[in-house]
């Protein structure tokens, strides 16, 4: 019974998924660099944003919603910006990369351009104010649906225990993104909000 109820909800996840990125990867160039100049300017008004000294992203790709401008801006602004790479020892884990203009970036086996691993790069989760990740759908819930890889679920998994009480999570997505209702697993971690070129949902 167990079994098939997992089952069913992991087929809608997937198939959900496969709709929203093929709705995200009909965006054309204009629609793409629209929504990219609507979100910097949403992120750049949040408060959390404002406030925070350090600021954890990550390099977009494919139909995803263009970080680079944001990226720019902050780093204009004089934030300290850190992006993930796949965890060399903990599988399925991110660790966060101190980033800025000049660090060496490489493609990691996904094709995401992360910056190359250094021991003294590394910035701890207890370190960074404000961590903007990547979604491929949301519901009004907080609920977020991943690439399917669960990086973002282990990695922040601590957060969701209570153990980084400083940390503020919100997704960015476009607004074709959202959904009325996702179908949640137990280890699904609940975000505080969603940035969209239109609007700044929270939960
Ligand atoms: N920009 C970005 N960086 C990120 C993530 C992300 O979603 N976006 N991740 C979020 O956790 C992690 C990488 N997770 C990933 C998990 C699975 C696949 C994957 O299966 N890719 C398929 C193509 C999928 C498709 O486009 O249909 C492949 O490589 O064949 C890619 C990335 C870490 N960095
Ligand atoms: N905290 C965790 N501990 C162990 N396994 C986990 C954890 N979180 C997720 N997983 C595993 O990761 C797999 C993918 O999870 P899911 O489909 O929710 O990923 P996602 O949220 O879409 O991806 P991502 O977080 O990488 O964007 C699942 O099979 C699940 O068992």
């Amino acid at each position: 019974m167990q079994t098939q109820k997992t089952t069913s909800s992991e087929q809608a996840r997937s198939s959900l998924r496969e709709r929203l990125i093929s709705q995200r990867n009909a965006l054309n160039a204009a629609q793409q660099q629209d929504a990219a100049s609507a979100l910097t300017r949403q992120a750049l008004a949040l408060p959390e944003l404002q406030q925070a000294r350090r600021i954890g992203l990550y390099h977009s790709v494919g139909g995803e919603l263009n970080t680079a401008p944001l990226i720019d801006s902050l780093l204009e602004q004089g934030k300290q910006l850190a992006l993930p790479v796949l965890h060399p020892f903990n599988p399925g884990h991110l660790l966060m990369l101190d980033y800025s203009k000049t660090t060496p970036m490489r493609p990691n086996r996904f094709a995401i351009p992360e910056p190359v691993l250094s021991c003294q790069a590394v910035v701890p989760l207890a370190q960074i104010d404000c961590l903007l990740i990547p979604l491929v759908g949301f519901d009004p819930h907080g609920n977020r649906l991943g690439m399917g890889g669960g990086f973002y679920d282990r990695t922040l998994a601590p957060w969701l225990d209570g153990k980084l009480p400083g940390l503020t999570v919100f997704g960015l997505a476009h607004d074709c993104q959202q959904v009325e209702q996702l179908p949640v697993a137990s280890w699904d971690v609940p975000i505080n909000g969603v940035i969209t070129p239109g609007r700044i949902w929270r939960f």
